[in-house]
């Protein structure tokens, strides 16, 4: 079994990595709606659960969820047998997977400040600010679990700065070489 786990601030671009896998079979797991799904269960703001959760049951909350529904789902899943793991955030989680799964490989997308900003405006989803203020609040709150380390600790980084059709061949460039 191989796990690829994604990582990489706001608007870095990690969906689309998810999106080409998704169409290469392969399955996918986001952390993130791992947070959406138990905020909508308590009626509460998706920020603001994400430290909850952890304060309640510690840092490896989510770590811990991924990698059951990833043994779950390897006894179900077919030939592959590859699994993406979208929205690593912390030291802690990778340390936990790394040791969960023996062909562990962390990919960071990267992309300025900037461009993030730029692309989240657009893109306006329910929890993306319009305002600089509350785009530079969300990178700090992820910052604070530790994405910097995680980005930093790479094994490969995607620089994610020019149009998406550069963008999607260098993400199918890594699958290519990750498949084989
Ligand atoms: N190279 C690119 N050129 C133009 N638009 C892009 C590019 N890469 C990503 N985008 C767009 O930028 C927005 C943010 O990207 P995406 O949703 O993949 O970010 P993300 O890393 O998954 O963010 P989050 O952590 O907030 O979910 C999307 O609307 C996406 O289509």
């Amino acid at each position: 079994m191989k796990v690829v786990g994604i990582s990489g601030l706001p608007g870095s671009g990690k969906s689309l990595v998810s999106k080409i896998a998704k169409e290469k079979n392969i399955i996918v797991i986001n952390m993130g709606d791992l947070v959406r799904k138990e905020a909508k269960k308590r009626n509460a703001d998706v920020g603001e659960t994400s430290i909850k959760l952890r304060e309640e049951f510690g840092e490896y909350v989510l770590a811990k969820l991924t990698i059951e529904k990833i043994k779950k789902e390897s006894e179900t899943a077919n030939s592959k047998n590859i699994f993406i793991i979208e929205g690593i955030r912390s030291q802690h989680e990778v340390r936990m997977f790394r040791k969960s799964f023996k062909n562990f490989f962390l990919l960071s997308v990267f992309a300025s400040p900037k461009t993030r900003f730029n692309r989240l405006k657009s893109r306006n989803r329910n929890d993306d600010s319009v305002e600089y203020e509350g785009f530079l609040k969300r990178d700090q709150r992820e910052l604070d679990f530790g994405i910097g380390n995680v980005v930093a600790t790479s094994d490969c980084i995607i620089i994610n700065e020019s149009d998406l059709e550069t963008y999607k061949n260098q993400i199918n460039g890594f699958f290519n070489k990750i498949l084989n």
